[in-house]
């Protein structure tokens, strides 16, 4: 049995072309899925059919071998954690209570989080090296320091599948570490993982899985050191660029020219 599978799944805005019409993956628990692509090409807009935001034009979706469209919100939020592009501004909620929204889908309805759900909040700021913002004003946060926080509020969700979409966007070098490592840990503690990024160089370091969506809204799956290939990347990007061995990493590296 599958996590989740997607079959056939097909999607366009009302009035505007086809974005994908024929897209397959499946996910197992522990499992890594990376997804590349160009900007435009439909890579939210996928994780948004994944969650129920947009409804697909074709195809399935099934979580647990249960179709999406079947389950309720809440019974949804229980399994699937999902970290947009672009987070609504939260107002001036402090880090520890914005963060202890993500329990909200275990909470019986009108009841405030209790002692035990601002303890997992602790645990997943500790995680991030956040500890000491509990206190902090979401408000005052940098960018960066923001998209930590909503990947801790995804966490103390306590998911099976954990959907991000480009996690990294606006991360310093250290950071985009800390996050990827996060990312096979979570996979290491059997959640299945989905995120987007632009950098390649993520899909080889993650291992694991990597989907490609081609310029014409073609996807594909596979292994990184089998589907990124000079050839497929460079048309996916348009751009000159060289994949190097590198001894010393035991990987590929990408880099531009
Ligand atoms: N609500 C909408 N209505 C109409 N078109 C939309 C809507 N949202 C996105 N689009 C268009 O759909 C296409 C795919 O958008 P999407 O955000 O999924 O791309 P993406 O691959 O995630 O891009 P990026 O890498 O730049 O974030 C784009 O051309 C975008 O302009």
């Amino acid at each position: 049995m599958s996590l989740l599978t997607v079959q056939n799944l097909g999607f366009h805005y009302s009035g505007q072309p086809t974005l994908f019409s024929d897209l397959n993956c499946t996910l197992q628990p522990g499992q890594i899925l990376t997804i590349l692509g160009p900007n435009g090409v439909g890579k939210s807009t996928f994780l948004k059919c994944l969650m129920g935001i947009l409804k697909p034009t074709s195809g399935s979706i099934s979580l647990a071998d249960q179709p999406l469209s079947q389950q309720s919100v809440r019974q949804r939020a229980q399994q699937v954690a999902y970290v947009p592009q672009h987070v609504p501004d939260p107002g001036s909620l402090t880090v520890s209570d914005y963060v202890v929204t993500g329990r909200t889908p275990y909470l019986p309805f009108s009841q405030t989080p209790g002692a035990q759900d601002y303890e997992k909040v602790q645990v997943a700021l500790k995680e991030f090296g956040l500890g000491d913002y509990a206190q902090r004003r979401v408000n005052t946060l940098s960018g960066g320091q923001f998209q930590l926080i909503t990947i801790a509020k995804a966490l103390v969700q306590e998911p099976r599948l954990v959907i991000l979409d480009e996690p990294t966007a606006a991360l310093d070098f250290g950071r985009q570490r800390q996050v990827l490592k996060l990312i096979q840990s979570m996979a290491g503690h059997h959640f299945a993982v989905i995120h987007t990024t632009h950098n390649p160089n993520h899909a080889f370091m993650l291992g694991n899985t990597v989907g490609l969506f081609a310029p014409d809204g073609s996807f594909e799956t596979g292994q990184p050191d089998e589907l990124l290939t000079e050839e497929r990347l460079r048309a996916t990007y348009q751009t000159p660029l060289k994949l190097i061995y590198e001894p010393a990493l035991k990987r590929t590296v990408c880099e531009l020219l």
